[in-house]
């Protein structure tokens, strides 16, 4: 079902929810509508990232000063930071048009020049997971990249010959959440690399009450800290949670969100203090029990606790790393000190601790 609405009232009660991990870092289809209400427009909306947004501000108002393109810029970072509605602010921000299409949408290169050779000057290409881009497309990205021109064959065999058609100057922005699995050349085409970080509780609980307002949501200020304290530090789930404990209010409350309903909410939904969820502490459960703490392979451990090795390495890891309860090292993954502790386990002496 295709909506396209920024007004709340407008979103059907009973769309299918699509998801049902709680902190996962997917889109079910009611969220994403979600999603787009709650989607700040301009950069001043934009809460935290202070580095990203401080550079991208100073380039965003000299590139509109000369009327330019702004320089190609690559986005990285865990999902639901705030990736495409960066995007969309830069894109608004310099005033243009912004194109969106995917990595593995965009499997055939007629298709990105069709889209390139429809860009108005200094408009916008967005392209999500970027790192997904077959390497034929890559191929032809290049040259669109560095001199702005499309070097396309065609015909077949002996007939075949070349065409050389010039582009209008365009922006590239890409997204990925690993940007390590970007070929080096598509890397080195970036000017503006940004790197989205997870978010402090202080910068959540302005982006909830924010939402809250959107959503006429009655919440109070011990209320949004506790959900935000429990997001994982990612805005994607502050505002999935907001919505869950809404919910619960309503049923079980007065409709306010307290720090009690939140609390009470939030257990009912698995989600611990820590902001870990079933999957979280299952994955750390496994490491600390039956690979008796680690170190342990990735392909090891996504078979231990029947997951995706990508879904680990995108969604699970990098806040559990991030906050101290796990390290990638050269032989493997390993629960520190912090990950004992959370499960009231006494760590051996030999485990690491976040101050190494
Ligand atoms: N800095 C921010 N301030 C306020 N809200 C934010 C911010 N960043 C993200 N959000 C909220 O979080 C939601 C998810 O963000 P977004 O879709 O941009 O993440 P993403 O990084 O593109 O994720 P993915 O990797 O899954 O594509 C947005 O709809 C928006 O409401
Ligand atoms: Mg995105």
């Amino acid at each position: 079902m295709a909506i396209h609405t920024d007004d709340l009232s407008a979103i059907p009660e009973d769309l299918p929810e699509g998801n049902d991990r709680i902190v996962s870092g997917s889109v079910g289809n009611s969220e994403a509508v979600f999603e787009r209400a709650l989607r700040p427009k301009q950069l001043d909306e934009y809460v935290g990232q202070t580095k990203a947004r401080a550079q991208l501000e100073i380039f965003i108002s000299a590139t509109r000063a000369r009327q330019e393109a702004l320089d190609h810029v690559l986005l990285f970072g865990p999902p639901g930071l705030g990736k495409t509605t960066l995007a969309h602010i830069i894109a608004r921000e310099l005033g243009v048009n912004l194109r969106q299409t995917s990595g593995p949408v965009l499997d055939r290169p007629g298709d990105l020049a069709a889209l390139l050779t429809n860009l108005e000057a200094n408009d916008v290409l967005f392209i999500d997971e970027i790192h997904r881009l077959s390497p034929v497309v890559e191929e032809i990205l290049y040259p669109a990249l560095e001199d702005y021109s499309l070097d396309i064959m065609i015909g077949e065999g002996p007939a075949a010959r070349s065409v050389k058609i010039d582009l209008k100057p365009f922006t590239l922005i890409g997204a990925t959440t690993r940007a390590g699995m970007l070929t080096n050349p598509l890397r080195d085409r970036f000017g503006i690399v940004a790197r989205l970080e997870f978010y402090t509780t202080e910068e959540l609980t302005k982006i909830i009450n924010r939402s809250a307002s959107l959503l006429k949501a009655d919440i109070d200020p011990e209320g949004s800290v506790e959900i935000a304290k429990r997001a994982r530090g990612t805005p994607r789930i502050a505002n999935r949670l907001l919505r869950r404990v809404r919910d619960y209010a309503e049923v079980k409350g007065t409709g306010t969100i307290t720090k009690a309903m939140a609390d009470a909410a939030l257990k009912m939904l698995d989600v611990d203090p820590s902001g870990f969820d079933v999957m979280d502490r299952k994955l750390l459960e496994a490491i600390l029990h039956k690979f008796d703490g680690g170190p342990v392979g990735i392909d090891n451990l996504a078979a231990a606790i029947g997951e995706e090795r990508d879904t680990i390495e995108d969604v699970l890891e990098p806040y559990l790393i991030q906050q101290g309860y796990l390290q990638r090292t050269s032989r493997g993954r390993i629960a520190t000190r912090q990950a004992y502790e959370h499960f009231g386990l006494t760590p051996p002496s030999s485990a690491a601790s976040l101050d190494i």
